[in-house]
């Protein structure tokens, strides 16, 4: 007798059917997920491997809280495990290194998240290391040590305008958000560097907390957009008024985007007003160049414009409004930096080149440890190899996507002890001491897809704590700890969603 006997006329039946199959499916695939998959033997929790559900809850319905799910693992099964059906995480300071910046086999990016970023023709997406490699060599020249420093007028006239506008803010209070005053300031650099045009969020009156808030807020989705990855690429071709139903927030990010496209536009037509004090760009150096034609093509420039422009905002600003944090909050070190910048500055009006004040041993302190404690990219970054990796008596398969997150290295107590403190001394010692604290800087990752924009973001955070530093006296305003504090990822580093803001009073001015 059949143990299933479908009437093809009765709707009940045929729907009993299909549950039946799913259930025999499902039970199959739990099977196969748990005894028989190639990650079957790592450690781990069983429930998010058999079910996305588990992650989706902690993802999306208490958005961005996976990476403290991930952390309770490691305490429970040690320094590897599965941490899905697909992925193994491993938490160990000491590999970090070996795991992105590999010698003799591949660390691509995982293609399935590569279209998180919705640009897919950007570098930032580009998952294999051919395709990477053909996209990040020429923008590599813009972003060396040597070309920022030749940018130097650019940063010094745009850190020299924030002061001049702290100094008349208008708040009757005085009361400043520092944040989203850095967000302008780091906004306008990346936007006159890329095409020599100044959106001027620094001449606006409180210094847009708008754009800043539409940006941080289309970030919040990163949970959702983790699980279905292609949803930025279609979201995008929604009509403006479609989109500001989906969020304002990401209507205001596509407005920007589009900002951008039109930006390409102008240089690749030759329309361009120059706004700024640099004499090259980096897009019209690229149209300009001999790259071949399909790296050249509108869409390509336009997926870079819009990681530049959002890669190199947000990240920098956190460091900065974290610096100024922990500095206001410690009146002492707040003292000892002005003092140290007193001597190299005893004109306030006259800034030294950046390569200087990072000679300025703490201010370089305070500098790496606002990139620490800032955190920059909290989400996980997974890398696939074409070769099986070893990590202890491990062996994890060929094309398993593997990360670390870079927080767990950022505060790790073996390696930064009291991890949670913001101490400048701690870059402060013997020339061993340091260069073994920099080997676990891993602020801007490790390998061929590094940050591009490091030495810039190192320029923009090193001239803009000394100018307010040594020109500004401020106080906190109703600013504590849990508005520095990574609270969630969203991509980046995420506060609590209550945060009003760094904010500060300022009371003296020179
Ligand atoms: C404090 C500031 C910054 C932090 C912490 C930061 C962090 C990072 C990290 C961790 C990565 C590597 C991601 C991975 O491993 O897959 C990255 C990549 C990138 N960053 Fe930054 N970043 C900062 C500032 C900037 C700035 C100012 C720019 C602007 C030029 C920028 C542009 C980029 C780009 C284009 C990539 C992709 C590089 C590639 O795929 O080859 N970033 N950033």
């Amino acid at each position: 007798m059949p143990i299933l006997e479908i009437d093809w006329n009765d709707r009940t039946s045929i729907v009993g059917a299909v549950l039946v199959a799913y259930a025999v499916y499902w039970v199959f695939d739990v099977v196969y997920l748990l005894c028989f998959h190639p990650l079957a033997k790592f450690p781990g929790p069983r429930l998010p491997v058999i079910t996305a559900w588990y992650t989706f809850y902690y993802d999306v319905v208490r958005p961005g809280r996976m990476m403290w799910e991930i952390e309770k693992w490691h305490r429970k099964y040690g320094p590897i495990i599965r941490i899905n059906a697909d992925e193994i995480h491993i938490k160990d300071s000491h590999f970090y290194e070996t795991l992105y910046a590999p010698k003799g086999r591949k660390a691509d990016r995982w293609a399935r998240l590569s279209t998180m970023v919705g640009s897919p023709e950007s570098v930032f997406a580009a998952s294999d290391s051919k395709t990477h490699k053909e996209r990040r060599t020429p923008l590599n020249p813009f972003f060396s040590r040597s070309t920022v420093s030749k940018l130097e007028p650019v940063l010094q006239e745009k850190v020299s305008k924030l002061a001049t506008r702290l100094k008349e803010f208008p708040d009757p209070k005085g009361v400043v958000r520092l944040d989203v005053a850095f967000f302008a300031l780091t906004q306008d650099v990346i936007c006159d560097y890329s095409f020599a045009k100044d959106w001027k969020h620094l001449d606006h009156t409180h210094f847009n907390p708008e754009n800043k808030d539409s940006q941080t807020e289309s970030l919040e989705s990163i949970g959702f957009i983790r699980l279905f990855p292609m949803l930025p690429i279609y979201l995008q071709e929604l009509p403006r008024w479609a989109a500001a139903l989906v969020s304002p927030a990401f209507a205001m990010l596509l407005d920007s985007k589009l900002a951008i496209r039109k930006e390409i536009i102008k240089i690749m037509e030759g329309k361009v007003e120059k706004e700024s004090k640099s004499d090259r760009t980096v897009f019209d150096a690229l149209i300009n160049s001999d790259l071949p034609p399909e790296q050249k093509s509108l869409n390509r420039l336009n997926a870079d414009g819009n990681v530049l422009i959002i890669a190199g905002t947000d990240t920098t600003a956190r460091a900065l409004s974290s610096i100024l944090f922990y500095l206001l909050k410690d009146k002492e070190m707040y003292a000892k930096l002005k003092a140290a910048l007193m001597e190299v500055m005893p004109d306030p009006n006259n800034v030294p080149p950046w390569v200087e004040l990072e000679k300025i041993p703490y201010l370089y302190g305070c500098m790496r440890e606002g990139l620490r404690l800032s955190h920059g990219l909290t989400s996980r970054q997974p890398r696939v190899s074409d070769q099986p990796i070893k990590y202890q008596d491990w062996e994890i398969p060929p094309n398993t996507p593997v990360s670390e997150s870079a927080y767990f290295v950022l505060s790790d107590p073996e390696i930064f002890p009291e991890p949670e403190k913001f101490i400048p001394e701690r870059w402060m010692g013997t020339a061993a001491q340091r260069s073994n604290l920099e080997r676990y800087m891993v602020s801007w990752g490790k390998g061929t897809q590094q940050c591009i924009g490091m030495h810039l973001a190192t320029a923009e955070i090193v001239l803009a704590t000394a100018v307010i530093v040594r020109r500004f006296e401020m106080e906190l305003y109703q600013t504590t700890l849990e508005d520095v504090q990574v609270h969630h990822d969203a991509f980046v580093a995420a506060v609590v969603p209550w945060s009003r803001g760094i904010r500060a009073v300022l009371t003296e001015s020179v």
